[in-house]
């Protein structure tokens, strides 16, 4: 191994997180470190947020086709060209890597390229080569899909495999019950392609308002996706009509040209070297850290999916950043609260949820303490549809006050409506503050304010 080069700050993992810190740390003046291997910009930029909405916007174009027949335009259906949009994809998020690297040396990041692997309290050895060391280190390394353990799990693919398909898979089944899962099948579905969504229990979405998972799985069944519920896989074969799912219940489901398994995550903490720093994961691989990121090690810290934090990017810059800002930045009790961490889920139609469901609001307060508000109506954009699918709504208030703990909404632009009323949530808005506040009209979003 190479001498050691001395640094203030080493960060392992150049996804959200660990680029967030460390450019945070290095316009403090601190001399840091970035060892990442893969892509820069982690999961979200590569395999993860960043492609996904991309095919979530083709989605979106396709079925807006469909809306717009309604309004007069000619109803010949676009063919979506799967390896052009995929070319431009691919070439955006090479800008987005780009952008990425010019960001760290702007900033004076030293950018170290290869594995990281702790070498004790203080050092970090980058593919076993070169060795760093610092006072202060941070693990950002993100997490990895889960593949299910049973016979032929290899003939399907994770969402990284989706997202390196050249060419759409016309007869697709998603196995998973995660937002994940529903994203990708919605897309699916929307560009064209006949999907199957397999989950072990009789919904998706566990331990969302059942609101939004009952309305979306309605709109889900009428596209035409096929829901296999109470379905657990044994195992997954090729025959002479192609993928073959069988299930523990006995009957199967064949002629499939893709399995995408979207089974949950897992953070990727077995190849750091934590015994070398006497850090310990939690059974499912988890680092335990305390609301200032620290972990049991002092001087090391941890941040995004290999903690217990929502898996999500902006928490994983948020905390990354506070980090930075309280080791270099004079902020002492700078941390990240990632309560009231608001959420979009891009099924079709999209989801956006904040704060308590129904039922964890009546478990935390009483039944006497909570009150809800609903509304479920045709949004004027889907004026012309014989069927149109609808948008939900539901606030959820405690106290005589009705402050608001939960703001759910399904439907057509919910996703950018979200933003603004999670900032009036953070700052305590009740039930009144929101009625006090003039609607814009007509758009869906007014119905926040007026619901009775
Ligand atoms: C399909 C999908 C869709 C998603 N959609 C959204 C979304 O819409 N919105 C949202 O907010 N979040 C979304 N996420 C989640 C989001 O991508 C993650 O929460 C976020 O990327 C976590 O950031 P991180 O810094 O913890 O890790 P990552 O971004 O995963 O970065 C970790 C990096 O560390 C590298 N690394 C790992 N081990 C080492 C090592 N030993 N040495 C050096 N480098 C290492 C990895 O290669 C990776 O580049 C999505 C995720 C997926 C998979």
């Amino acid at each position: 191994m190479s001498t050691t080069t001395d640094f203030d700050f080493i960060v392992i993992g150049g996804g959200s997180g660990g680029i967030a810190s460390a450019n945070r740390a290095a316009s403090y003046g601190a001399r840091v470190a970035l060892v990442a291997e893969g892509p820069l910009g982690g999961t979200c930029v590569n395999v993860g947020c960043v492609p996904k909405k991309l095919f979530w916007n083709a989605a979106h174009l396709a079925t807006s086709h469909e809306l717009a027949a309604g309004y007069g335009f000619s109803a010949t259906p676009w063919d979506f060209n799967w390896g052009s949009f995929k070319s431009h994809r691919d070439a955006y998020i090479q800008r987005l890597n780009g952008r990425y690297a010019e960001g760290l040396e702007n900033n004076r990041v030293t950018l170290f390229r290869g594995h990281g692997r702790l070498r004790g309290k203080n050092q970090v050895s980058v593919d076993e080569k070169t060795l760093l060391s610092a006072a202060k280190i941070l693990l950002a390394t993100g997490g990895t899909p889960i593949w299910p353990e049973i016979p032929g799990a290899e003939l399907g693919m994770d969402s990284d495999g989706f997202f390196a398909l050249g060419e759409q898979p016309q007869r697709v089944a998603v196995v998973g019950a995660g937002y994940i899962a529903v994203e990708l099948a919605g897309v699916l579905r929307a560009l064209g392609s006949d999907v199957s969504l397999v989950v072990r229990r009789n919904h998706f979405l566990h331990g969302f308002e059942p609101m939004l998972r009952e309305h979306l799985m309605e709109a889900m069944q009428t596209q035409g996706i096929n829901l296999l519920a109470q379905r657990q896989v044994r195992q997954l074969r090729r025959d002479a009509n192609g993928l073959c799912l069988d299930f523990a219940q006995g009957d199967c489901h064949g002629g499939l040209d893709a399995v995408l398994w979207a089974i949950g995550r897992r953070p990727q903490t077995s190849d750091l070297g934590l015994v070398a720093a006497d850090l310990a994961t939690d059974d499912d691989g988890f680092l335990a850290v305390d609301k200032f990121q620290n972990t049991p090690v002092d001087g090391i810290y941890a941040v995004g999916d290999i903690t217990r934090a929502p898996a999500l990017t902006p928490v994983a810059i948020a905390a990354g950043r506070r980090l930075a800002d309280r080791l270099f930045g004079g902020q002492s009790e700078r941390h990240l609260d990632s309560s009231l961490t608001p959420t979009v889920i891009f099924s079709h139609p999209p989801i956006a949820t904040v704060g308590m469901s129904e039922i964890e609001a009546r478990e935390r307060y009483g039944d006497e303490q909570v009150k809800c508000y609903q509304s479920r109506f045709v949004p004027l954009l889907r004026a012309f549809q014989s069927e149109p699918e609808r948008t939900a709504m539901k606030l959820v208030t405690v106290g005589h006050e009705e402050r608001i703990v939960g703001l759910h909404a399904i439907g057509d632009g919910v996703e950018e409506m979200l933003q603004g009323f999670a900032v009036a949530i953070r700052m305590g808005a009740r039930k009144r503050d929101f009625d006090d506040t003039i609607a814009i009209h007509p758009t869906s979003s007014e119905e926040f304010v007026t619901l009775r």
